[in-house]
């Protein structure tokens, strides 16, 4: 059992060079798809490296409530499907990959399943996919505000069909119908309309592990994606380390002019955070990827940049913390989005880098960061995991910087802080 950090947290200073090589946990997108589509196969799934964390155990007791057996007893998951046989109660917790991936799931089990979450998963958007639910034949009671929390009556069974959303809010929309639609008697058939859909990448690693599970998926034109009805294979899963958490590890090589290597680091991936390679070198390190894994090197020059991150928009909040201690300023864009995800993003970040000094400006869709003296001082997370990553950034650089529930990153990531702590 490792103890908690303090809270506040005073966030350890690189004052020297850091030169290290880690292995980071494994992918929560990565995690969840493998246990959804495992739940959904006819046979038992292995789920090797899982991210075992605050949303990956959140996933597992879902699928456990909806009747599959998930032993989560050792490193390697696995996964036998089965159908609930008794209504049980869905702890979505903050996690948008459980709040959309398993009422599409649910559907197919046989029961009333209630989901509820934190507080603020109140607040984050669901509608669309209960919207389309019902138009695919599921029975969703809710109150009609499209959010959390709702119930849904499962029958064993899900007619399916075309059905057409609008994703401009999260590119989970999508994902979701598509991850349980093979299930469904018609398969689905998704088209978006409205503004373009955020984080692409994350739809292309859906169709991609639904391939590896043997489902026919037709993504030729833009904006569709069908998937035909049949069967999913069991498939054992190796689980990428996450990328996209690898972000405040080499933002420390970046900002303290030293070394990180993140261990197996894939050559080819669907993960967002691949991104962060052209985004660190056009900052100025120097990104190689090699058999070990990819190693950035800060070279002491921390330029500012100018960024769509429409597709990658959770690595928003660790690179806004880099560009607030950069040398020229930076435009951060394409990222509204991410003010429904675990907390308004946007605002959170200005609010915060600002509150250290920072300059920095709000816009609708970004942010803009202008080169100042940063001060210490307590950096608020929001219960956002990738908040307290913006804050340790910052506090690796700049003396005095406390953040507040620095416990929130257990939700993708074990013992944040104690890692954090190792190689400082
Ligand atoms: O499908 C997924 O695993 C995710 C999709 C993205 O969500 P949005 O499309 O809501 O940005 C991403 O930001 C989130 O961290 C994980
Ligand atoms: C947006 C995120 O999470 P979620 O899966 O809860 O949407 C994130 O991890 O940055």
């Amino acid at each position: 059992m490792t103890t908690p950090p303090a809270d506040p947290w005073p966030a350890p200073r690189a004052d020297h060079p850091v030169d290290a090589v880690v292995t980071l946990p494994g992918s929560k997108s990565l995690t969840n798809r493998a246990l959804v589509l495992a739940s959904l196969a006819d046979g038992p799934s292995v789920v090797r490296r899982a991210l075992r964390s605050r949303d990956t155990s959140l996933m597992a007791a879902a699928l456990t409530s909806l009747g599959s057996h998930v032993d989560t007893s050792g490193e390697d998951w696995v996964v036998t499907p089965g159908v609930a046989s008794a209504d049980a109660a869905v702890d979505c917790g903050l996690a948008g990959t459980v709040m959309r991936f398993v009422p599409p799931v649910a559907g197919l089990s046989t029961g009333a399943f209630a989901f509820d979450g934190d507080p603020h998963m109140r607040t984050r958007p669901i509608g669309e996919v209960l919207g389309a639910l019902r138009a695919l034949g599921v029975t969703v009671d809710d109150d009609g505000r499209g959010t959390l929390p709702f119930t849904v009556r499962g029958t064993g069974s899900v007619p399916g069909g075309l059905v057409v959303v609008d994703a401009s809010a999260s590119s989970q929309f999508i994902s979701a119908l598509l991850l349980a639609g093979a299930r469904y008697d018609r398969g689905v058939d998704v088209r978006h309309d409205g503004k373009p859909v955020p984080s692409l990448p994350h739809i292309d690693m859906t169709v991609a592990m639904l391939r590896e599970h043997g489902v026919e998926v037709d993504d030729s034109d833009a904006n569709r994606w069908s998937v035909a009805p049949g069967p999913v294979k069991p498939v054992d899963h190796l689980i990428e380390p996450d990328l996209s958490n690898a972000a405040p590890f080499l933002a420390l090589a970046a900002l303290s002019g030293g070394s990180v290597t993140v261990r197996d680091w894939p050559r080819l991936t669907t993960q967002a955070g691949d991104a962060l390679r052209g985004i660190l070198e056009r900052m100025g390190c120097v990104v190689s990827l090699d058999d070990t894994g990819l190693t950035v090197r800060g070279t002491g020059e921390l330029h500012g940049v100018d960024e769509d991150l429409h597709d990658v928009g959770e690595l928003a909040p660790a690179v806004a913390a880099l560009c607030a201690l950069a040398t020229s300023p930076s435009h951060l864009r394409g990222i509204a989005h991410i003010r429904g995800h675990e907390t308004d993003r946007l605002a959170a970040l200005a609010t915060e880098l600002g509150a250290l000094g920072a300059d920095v400006t709000e816009h609708p869709d970004g942010l803009s960061l202008r080169p100042a003296p940063l001060h210490g001082g307590v950096f608020h997370t929001y219960a956002d995991h990738r908040m307290a990553h913006a804050g340790v950034i910052v506090g690796a650089a700049v003396d005095g910087v406390l953040v507040e529930n620095v416990a929130t990153t257990g939700k993708t990531f074990p013992d944040f802080a104690g890692f954090w702590s190792g190689l400082l």
